[in-house]
């Protein structure tokens, strides 16, 4: 018999497959308890290659009053061309430090593409030494001019930017866990349409539970926790998973050295920025991030997590793996210690 938690939980995760907004035109006919309310919304990096595609779907949002974009060069020329869609959010544009503060100043959610992307052959760690760095100095500024706002982080290496983040806030007194967000969409918008594609069902309909991190081997998905069920052979099942953990490389390699993903990658951070503005207008959502977390010996983890108001409000069960997904999962622990333990000692160096 299903338990009152259990039924519970399978309602809330009905919220991580099929999309619940469209991003795009259709926004309009949306209705939330966040629509018309005064939101100010702050992407770091917002001339890049995430950042212009982020921007374009976030300013057609009803559920934001003011976009904020800043980045260190450029963004005057992205704010002007958006601000002449016929849409609600106010465009500001700032750049460089000292323009920051005022970009930052009474956001409610910070969204950070800052930094530099993978070449091929490049791991995500190799991205560590320029980004660590970009990401402490924008987090100290958030502490100073928007210690309230939700943050969301997309600047890899995320198993590792995330602890920098909350280290930064712990040493300025503003850290708040429920608030500290890895963004790893992606990786569930990958699972599901690749799974989708070899199941054979319509790829709005899958929903995959992806956790542990957000880089090879740490990101883990749970075919055996899909909806709708996947019945594959353990082959298959291998191959997917291997598909899902390599395809932000398999972009990179296609780009061919002209950067990673960033096309999907905005679509995955406006979806994920929806739900966070959603939250904070009071409607439970379901999304699986990167977080401050208890569900293992590992101090960050990702994993399904009810967001509310307050931001994390509830840690969804990892449930059960079967002998593949248990497997993986004790591989990935090694490398995701590393990479967080990288991160905090990153901050707290002499
Ligand atoms: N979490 C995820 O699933 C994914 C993460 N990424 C990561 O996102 C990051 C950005 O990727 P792209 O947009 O493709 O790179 P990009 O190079 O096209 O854009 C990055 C932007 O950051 C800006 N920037 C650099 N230093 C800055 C600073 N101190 N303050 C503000 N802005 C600064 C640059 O001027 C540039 O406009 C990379 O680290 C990449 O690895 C990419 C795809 C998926
Ligand atoms: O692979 C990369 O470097 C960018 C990324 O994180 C992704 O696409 O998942």
């Amino acid at each position: 018999m299903e338990t009152p938690q259990a039924g519970r939980i399978a309602r809330l995760l009905n919220h991580l497959g099929p999309q619940t907004t469209p991003i795009g035109g259709i926004e309009r006919q949306l209705t939330s308890a966040a629509a018309g309310s005064n939101v100010k919304v702050t992407v770091l990096g917002a001339a890049g290659g995430i950042g212009q595609p982020l921007a374009l779907l976030l300013k057609g949002s009803p559920l934001i009053s003011e976009l904020s974009l800043y980045d260190i060069v450029g963004t005057e020329g992205v704010g002007a061309d958006l601000s002449h869609i016929d849409s609600s959010p106010k465009v500001s544009s700032f750049t460089g430090a000292e323009k920051l503060p005022e970009a930052l100043y009474s956001s409610n959610l910070v969204v950070i593409p800052a930094g530099v992307p993978r070449k091929p052959g490049m791991t995500r760690d190799d991205l560590f030494n320029i980004n660590a760095g970009i990401v402490r100095d924008l987090c100290v500024a958030i502490a100073k001019y928007c210690p309230e706002a939700w943050v969301a982080i997309i600047s890899n290496p995320v198993n590792s930017t995330v602890p920098i983040a909350a280290e930064v806030f712990k040493k300025a007194g503003t850290y708040n866990p429920r608030k500290l967000l890895g963004v790893t969409k992606l990786d569930v918008l990958r699972a599901n349409t690749f799974v989708a594609e070899a199941i054979g069902v319509p790829p709005e309909r899958m929903s995959v539970p992806v956790i542990g991190g957000h880089a090879g081997v740490t990101i883990l998905p749970l075919l055996s926790q899909a909806t709708p069920r996947v019945d594959v052979s353990p082959e298959k099942a291998k191959a997917l998973t291997e598909r899902i953990q390599d395809a932000g490389t398999e972009v990179v390699k296609a780009k061919a050295g002209k950067g990673s993903a960033t096309l999907s990658m905005a679509y995955a951070a406006a979806k994920f920025a929806e739900s966070c503005l959603r939250a904070i207008g009071g409607e439970p959502v379901v999304e699986c991030a990167y977080v401050e977390s208890h569900l293992t010996e590992l101090p960050f983890f990702a994993s399904c997590v009810c967001l509310g108001r307050n931001g994390v409000e509830e840690y969804l069960p990892l449930g059960r793996f079967n002998e593949l997904e248990a497997a993986n999962f004790e591989a990935l622990k090694g490398e995701l210690r590393g990479s967080i333990k990288k991160g905090v000692e990153f901050v707290n160096k002499a």
